[in-house]
């Protein structure tokens, strides 16, 4: 178990509230249009009204200039106060290590300078207030995702595939290394979901479909929806003018806008109750504060209004529907979802009831931005992450098989 495993991050996200939300795309393998839906996302979020930044985190191979038409090798201008300006593009923020080399020369970073370069990035530009800071990571599962995981309060992270088993595998794989690093799942979207007649406009679906909805659920994640093939996609990378200020009325770019539209919506479901806490369980220490609104019928399914428990061996959690639901503690142990209980590929569970302890308790419960629960048992297990979909829906037969 390497660090990030170990010691589960409690997020110190006030002296970074002017970056807003902090949202990963993130992708388990290549090429799987990662930076064209940060890109549109973040222009989507724009067209909203939001204030919006992107980071390219593709520190190797930068292709977020290209798409927004930014200039390249030319070094950013400086602030008064020192900080990097950002470039300006179609009314988002932008940052790309693009705008610091020649884009056909890709950099040669060690493993500190990474980290290094994606701090700067972050807290040495001068983003102004931001609503949503938009990162575009490079594929897989390696430094530059550990240390922004690691670093930053990451609201969560977009998981990208298409449609073809390979790719759905393997974007389980990026969930599960999420997880683990404790960054929030904020759904998963499915690209080149089917193709776009360039003549009629209609949609046909030349691969299987619905593979990214099928996982989401198996997972307990949102599907935030599926974006299908459209070659237009291809020549607004290369024109630096993307699909949702070029095409703006084609399938693909309603899709980018339906992503940003639940994604905000989300983000908007709050007030929930105040983050980030840390609360200890023996001595009920650091509990989390109620929302001061209180729940009630027509509020959200999935969001918490309030955390309590009830003699010692019982979570309750108060919904902003009204619902108040109470979780027996060796339940919620025995529904973790990480990848030491649950077969990655499978998806069947692992984890042996019979060697989960009967008198189990949690020693800390803490937030997870503002979509999910970490928590550490008295049994050392601490590597699960309950997403409030997931606790809501935890039913009686879930664990039945006790
Ligand atoms: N829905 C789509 N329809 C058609 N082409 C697409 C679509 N999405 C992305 N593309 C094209 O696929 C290529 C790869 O996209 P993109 O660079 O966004 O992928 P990526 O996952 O960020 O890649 P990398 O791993 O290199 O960072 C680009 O040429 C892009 O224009």
């Amino acid at each position: 178990m390497n660090s990030a495993q170990a010691t589960p991050r409690v997020s110190d996200t006030s002296s970074m509230a002017h970056l807003g939300q902090i949202i990963a795309v993130a992708s388990g393998k290549g090429g799987v249009g990662k930076s064209t839906l940060s890109t549109n996302l973040a222009l989507a979020l724009a067209a909203q009204g939001a204030a919006v930044g992107l980071v390219d985190a593709d520190l190797y191979g930068p292709s977020v200039p290209g798409m927004l038409g930014i200039k390249t090798g030319q070094s950013p201008s400086m602030s008064p106060s020192g900080k990097v300006m950002p470039a300006q593009a179609h009314g988002i923020k932008v940052i790309s290590m693009g705008m610091l080399t020649d884009d056909d020369k890709p950099a040669i970073l060690r493993g500190p300078m990474v980290s290094k370069y994606l701090r700067m990035f972050i807290l040495e530009v001068d983003w102004g207030t931001l609503d949503y800071l938009i990162l575009d990571l490079p594929p897989g599962t390696g430094d530059t995702q550990l240390t922004l995981a690691q670093s930053f309060p990451l609201t969560g992270a977009v998981i990208v595939s298409t449609p073809q088993d390979v790719s759905l595998k393997i974007a389980r794989r990026g969930i599960r290394m999420m997880e683990q690093v404790k960054v929030p799942i904020l759904g998963i979207v499915e690209n080149m979901s089917g193709f776009t007649c360039p003549t009629c406009g209609d949609v046909t679906h030349i691969f299987h479909q619905g593979g990214g909805a099928k996982i989401a659920a198996s997972l307990g994640v949102p599907f935030l929806g599926a974006v299908p093939l459209d070659p237009a996609i291809v020549d607004c990378g290369d024109d630096g003018r993307p699909l949702v200020i070029a095409y703006p009325g084609t399938p693909a770019a309603a899709a980018y806008r339906d992503i940003a539209a639940t994604l905000s919506g989300r983000a908007q479901t709050a007030p929930g109750m105040p983050t980030p806490f840390d609360w200890h369980w023996a001595d009920d220490a650091s509990k989390p504060k109620p929302s001061p609104v209180a729940g009630k019928s027509g509020g959200a399914a999935e969001v918490p209004v309030a955390m309590d428990r009830s003699g010692g061996r019982t979570l309750v959690v108060h919904w902003q529907d009204g619902h108040i639901q109470p979780i027996d503690v060796r339940d919620l142990r025995l529904a973790c979802r990480c990848a030491a209980c649950v077969d990655e590929m499978s998806g069947r569970a692992v984890l042996d009831p019979a060697t989960v302890p009967l008198n189990i308790v949690p020693t800390r419960i803490w937030s997870l931005g503002n979509y999910a629960i970490g928590v550490s048992f008295s049994d050392g297990h601490s590597s699960g992450i309950y997403t409030f979909g997931h606790l809501r829906r935890m039913v009686a037969a879930e664990v039945e098989d006790v």
